[in-house]
């Protein structure tokens, strides 16, 4: 009954009957049938608010709104509240009997290293014998169910959905990635976090918030929501890393590879397959590579820890993770090419990966890029990413990635806008045809890295998702090369 629903909505006024039977919520109108509560939202292209003639044509039983329409349709309950977003989070929560206060939900927030600190967390604590479910760009898991991911961090019906099934399917965990478009959007308002971490703050997504200030208030809003009883992890190398802390109610824990921390780590020696890194004194060898993936697994260690599992076996189980979908992913061919597939899609992880790559390569191997920026986001990362491309291999080739609704030459236009006159690098706008290249002018020992879409399956051109994965493109040419 949706009265029951409304306990922690701070409710302005209603009309109509609080009684009425709600069996279903939606926030799109033309999903709409009786038994529906529609929840009217402001968005960035639309105001839901047009839409709830809609929503009641269709049957909807019931309407939160931020405004009440002026004509009002007997037969339907209307609830008036201050913000639909943050009364939608309370109401699913409500609905699907508050699933996350039944798992040990963690929340993992960042510019770069969500995903992965995630998804190695799921996979570790699969390996220790839970159930575990899993929220992140690259997939959504219900214990071993895997569900197709559109959203990093999707809306809070989906959201509470997911954690109920996860509830009924005898999940302990969850790992989530929390993205700062969500705590914006408030979909995780309502969640009952055990605790959350922060991975780092760089440059991105300042199309949507604008300024840096405002990224990091809205990274920050996740550790400010934390009460008493919870842990809030942090990069403590992290030029902002005390800033998300600072309002916390939770207990805050620290981890670094350099300023004192609760959690500490050193990298020993790096090599082209792994790693050797030394955690609070303990010595683990990790197949993965990069300073950046050495502060990913500081936080899934120090996380580990935090939930009480066992050093011991944390530590072996450490050892025998692998590289997540995309994510630093290797393609060799039989003559020796080696081709990177890696999701750095911002500035910050562009030069991580490529500072990486220098470390690991011999002498007379050469490196080329392959990267473009995404079209509709951030256009103040392009120069940046063209400019890091070229300082930092023998040859960028910059191309395509997701032009989306822009047109993919002034996306170039953008990117090269960053580069000194006398900078010398090939544009190729087509994706395909830019991998071709770099493929055909690698020699046997040269490394490729193909940058920006990791995992992606599809590359977005006006609107229309085709198939297209660097992992598939870069594996059919290879097979190519070797025939020849
Ligand atoms: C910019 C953005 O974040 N948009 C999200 C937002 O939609 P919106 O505000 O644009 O919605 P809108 O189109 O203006 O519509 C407003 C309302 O009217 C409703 N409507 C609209 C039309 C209609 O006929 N009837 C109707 O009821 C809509 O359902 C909506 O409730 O709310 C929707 C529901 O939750 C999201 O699906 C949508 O994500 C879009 C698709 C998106 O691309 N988001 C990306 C940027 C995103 O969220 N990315 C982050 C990760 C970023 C990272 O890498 O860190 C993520 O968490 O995935
Ligand atoms: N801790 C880190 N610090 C900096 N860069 C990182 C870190 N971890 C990963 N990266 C780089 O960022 C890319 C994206 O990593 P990952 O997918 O784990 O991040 P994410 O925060 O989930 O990104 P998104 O916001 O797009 O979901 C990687 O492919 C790698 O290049
Ligand atoms: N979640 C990120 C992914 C970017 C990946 C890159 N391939 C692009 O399309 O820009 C975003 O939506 O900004
Ligand atoms: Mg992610």
């Amino acid at each position: 009954m949706l009265r029951e629903l409304l306990v922690d909505v701070e409710v302005l006024s209603t009309s109509g009957d609080l009684s009425v039977e709600i069996d279903n919520l939606e926030f799109d109108s033309r999903e709409a049938k009786p038994g529906t509560l529609f929840f009217a939202m402001r968005g960035t292209q639309t105001d839901g608010h047009r839409f709830i003639g809609a929503a009641v044509g269709l049957g909807a039983s019931a309407v939160v709104c931020e405004e009440l329409p002026e004509e009002l349709c007997g037969g339907v309950t209307y609830v008036r509240v201050a913000d639909s977003t943050v009364a939608l989070g309370r109401i699913a929560s409500a609905f699907y009997g508050h699933p996350s206060r039944n798992l040990k939900l963690v929340g993992i927030t960042g510019t770069n290293g969500k995903t992965t600190t995630a998804t190695l967390l799921y996979r570790l604590f699969r390996r220790l014998g839970y159930k575990v479910g899993l929220i992140s760009t690259v997939t959504y898991c219900i214990d071993t169910e895997q569900r197709e991911s559109t959203h990093t961090t999707p809306d809070g019906i989906r959201l509470n959905r997911m954690m109920a099934e996860m509830v009924e399917r005898g999940c302990e965990y969850c790992f989530m990635e929390v993205s700062s478009h969500s705590l914006v959007q408030h979909r995780i308002e309502g969640l009952s976090f055990v605790g959350a971490v922060f991975s780092n703050i760089t440059h991105d997504h300042l199309d949507y918030h604008h300024t840096f200030a405002e990224y990091i208030r809205a990274k920050k809003m996740l550790f400010d929501a934390l009460p008493e009883g919870t842990f809030a992890l942090t990069n403590a190398d992290d030029r902002n890393g005390m800033v998300m802390v600072q309002n916390t109610g939770a207990e805050v824990k620290t981890y670094a590879l350099q300023a004192f921390a609760d959690f500490r780590c050193r990298i020993v020696e790096m090599h082209f397959d792994g790693m050797l890194l030394n955690l609070d004194g303990s010595e683990v060898w990790a197949t993965f590579l990069g300073r950046f993936n050495a502060y990913n697994l500081t936080a899934v260690y120090a996380t580990a820890l935090l939930l009480g599992a066992d050093r011991d076996e944390v530590l072996r189980i450490l050892s025998e993770l692998t590289s997540v979908s995309g994510r630093f992913e290797y393609v060799r061919s039989a003559d020796g090419v080696t081709a990177i597939v890696d999701y750095a899609h911002t500035p910050d992880a562009l030069q991580n990966v490529l500072r990486t790559i220098d470390e690991i390569r011999r002498e007379g191997q050469r490196i080329y890029v392959v990267v473009g920026c995404g079209g509709n986001r951030d256009k103040t990362k392009r120069p940046e990413m063209a400019q890091i491309a070229v300082a930092n291999s023998d040859l960028a080739i910059l191309t395509s990635d997701n032009p989306r609704m822009e047109d993919p030459e002034t996306i170039l236009e953008d990117m090269k806008a960053g580069l000194d006159p006398s900078a010398s690098y090939l544009a190729v706008t087509n994706r395909r045809e830019a991998i071709r290249t770099a493929v055909t002018l690698a020699r046997p020992g040269d490394i490729i890295l193909l940058a920006g879409k990791g995992h992606e399956t599809y590359q977005d051109i006006a609107g229309v998702k085709r198939h297209f994965d660097d992992k598939e493109e870069v594996s059919n040419l290879f097979a190519l090369r070797t025939k020849k």
